[in-house]
């Protein structure tokens, strides 16, 4: 291929996400960061290995150890209205929410290349506090495609499709605590 092609090469974003400014206002921002931060976090465990994000898991948690998935607390009360509104807006059915991760990204913490375990289906994901590149990579033959959304605070993203099974994504360390919300569907019910 020349370079000429290389750099022409178009710079669509993934098929299959899905983005929303000003999905919460501020007030509801704050409540809900207040929430997360009097959370028991804990660092992120897999395998051998800690991640310097903080967590909080409900409804299930993926236990690298056994790898698989194991049952956790219930999803709390304040965070059903917000996982209502986000099956609503991603025209999932009340309920399809399996999973809330809440994460607590502090000043130079972020998260690697990854995709979502496969037994999750759809991935939502609300940010709080400040931005975030969200990196998105897939190899296509000899090049990487990337796309990058800045995903801003009190925003919703959806990955589905190609965005969640082909596309990995990761999060460059961030410049100001950052919090987010997961929801995640189920592949199976
Ligand atoms: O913090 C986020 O918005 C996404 C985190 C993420 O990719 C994950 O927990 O799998
Ligand atoms: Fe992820």
């Amino acid at each position: 291929m020349t370079q000429l092609g290389l750099f022409s090469e178009p710079q669509a974003g993934p098929a299959g996400l899905r983005y929303t400014d000003n999905f919460i206002d501020a007030a509801v921002e704050q409540e809900l960061i207040g929430r997360i931060a009097a959370l028991p976090l804990q660092r992120f465990q897999f395998g051998a290995f800690e991640g310097n994000r903080r967590v909080a898991w409900f409804g299930y948690q993926y236990d690298y150890s056994q790898q698989r998935l194991t049952e956790a607390e219930p999803i709390p009360d304040w965070v059903r209205p917000v996982a209502r509104r986000a099956e609503a807006w991603a025209g999932l059915a009340d309920g399809s929410v399996r999973q809330v991760l809440c994460t607590e990204y502090d000043v130079g913490v972020g998260i690697g290349w990854h995709r979502d375990k496969p037994h999750f289906k759809e991935i939502l994901g609300l940010s709080l506090g400040s931005p975030c590149k969200f990196r998105f990579r897939r190899r296509n033959d000899e090049i990487w495609q990337r796309h990058t959304l800045v995903a801003l605070p009190r925003s919703l993203y959806m990955m589905e499709g190609e965005a969640r099974s082909q596309w990995e994504h990761s999060i460059p360390p961030v410049e100001a605590r950052r919090y987010s919300v997961t929801f995640r569907t189920m592949k199976q019910a």
